[in-house]
């Protein structure tokens, strides 16, 4: 098998030319909330089997793949879960992973209950970039859609939390569900406008096969862009980056920037340059890949550094993924087989 694997020294580029810069990287697939959209409490009772520290990859092994992914190009990392606050200890992984030559930006993702005891030693080991999950200022309806887990003075203080160690502006990310939190969509607007942090409405997406997504449930970004902007009247920003998710606006009175990432009913497949990498070890080369690649035999039976490089450069040069732009294929009532969110982060 080790022979099959053709060795590569320049950065990869998949089939449709798409290079490889960031790595999303899950440390741990449990979570301390059960979000309908992405983790449901029905589907994944108590007992449920997340994995076991023998089957996560340990920070030294996470170090090396990411050392390894530098050298393929990636200068992005960005550490989510499941939740990533949960994974003891995350600030000694993001010292480590700071200290990677190539590596110039690290963010995470996190729904920001255990932040407060955190951000300081993560903004003091390197972290640079904080995303928090945010889907209403009212309290009942933050409540359902954490799955009865969370409160969202817990989400505000992770937010003042973020503030005084430091972090600058925030990315807050809202999922929006038709007939669920769509109505406190303007509350959140102007709770974050004229302040440093950046609103960003996600469409629900059908990731994983367990959420039990419907089309009808989705809001499109369009729908919401209009209700906004009849109240703050918005202008279109550039994306920063052409493999950027969100379309960025801003609001005409300087109330500075939101954003919108509309991967159902504007699909940005064409730029993804995104792989994603478990919290066992498998490289996924798309948020609803089937299978993923198995990294952790090789960091575990002896393979060098160049034999993995060659092999995640071998994988990225065969992905042909480009899920959205195809969603409309998909046959109806259909769920193939496909990674859930919890286990692979966003
Ligand atoms: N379909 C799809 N959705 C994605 C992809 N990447 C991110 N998303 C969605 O967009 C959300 C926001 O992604 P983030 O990682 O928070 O934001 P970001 O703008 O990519 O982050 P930076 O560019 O690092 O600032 C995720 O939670 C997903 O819901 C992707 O490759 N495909
Ligand atoms: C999987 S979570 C992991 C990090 C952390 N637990 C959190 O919630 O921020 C990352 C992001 O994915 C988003 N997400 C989860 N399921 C989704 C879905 N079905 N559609 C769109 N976004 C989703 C969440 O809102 C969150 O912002
Ligand atoms: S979206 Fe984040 S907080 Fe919610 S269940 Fe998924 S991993 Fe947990
Ligand atoms: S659906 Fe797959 S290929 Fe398309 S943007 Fe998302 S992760 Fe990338």
């Amino acid at each position: 098998m080790a022979a099959s694997i053709p060795l590569r020294l320049e950065p990869p580029q998949d089939r449709y030319r798409r290079g490889l810069t960031d790595l999303r990287i899950s440390v741990v697939d449990r979570c301390n909330f059960r979000c309908p959209y992405c983790l449901p409490e029905d589907q994944y009772p108590e007992h449920h089997a997340f994995l076991d520290k023998q089957a996560r990859l340990s920070f030294e092994e996470i170090t090396r793949l990411a050392r390894i992914f530098a050298g393929l190009g990636v200068h992005k990392i960005r550490l989510t879960g499941g939740e990533p606050l949960l994974r003891r200890d995350l600030p000694v992984l993001v010292r480590q992973l700071a200290r990677i030559e190539g590596i110039a930006d690290i963010a995470m993702t996190s729904n920001g209950v255990l932040l407060p005891r955190f951000a300081g030693d993560l903004r003091a080991a390197g972290l640079q970039r904080i995303t928090l999950s945010l889907d209403s200022l009212d309290a009942g309806v933050f409540r359902q859609l954490s799955g009865n887990r969370g409160e969202v003075a817990e989400v505000l203080a992770a937010i003042a939390a973020a503030e005084r160690a430091g972090f600058g502006g925030l990315k807050l990310n809202c999922v929006v569900l038709r007939g669920v939190n769509e109505a406190g969509v303007l509350d959140l607007v102007e709770h974050f406008r004229a302040t440093p942090h950046v609103l960003r409405f996600i469409e629900y997406m059908d990731v994983g096969t367990l959420n039990g997504w419907q089309r009808d449930r989705v809001v499109p970004s369009a729908e919401l862009l209009e209700r906004i902007a009849a109240r703050w009247p918005l202008s279109p920003l550039r994306r920063a980056h052409s493999h950027d998710v969100a379309e960025r606006y801003r609001f005409d009175d300087g109330g500075g920037e939101i954003g919108f990432i509309s991967s159902v009913t504007a699909p940005f497949c064409g730029d993804c340059s995104r792989a994603r990498l478990s919290a066992d070890g498998k490289l996924y080369t798309c948020l609803f890949a089937g299978s993923g690649f198995d990294l952790r035999s090789l960091l575990r039976d002896g393979s060098s550094d160049e034999r993995i490089s060659a092999a995640i450069a071998d994988c990225w040069s065969r992905r042909d993924d480009r899920y959205s732009e195809q969603r409309a294929l998909q046959r109806a009532g259909t769920v193939e087989e496909r990674v859930e969110m919890f286990a692979i982060g966003g």
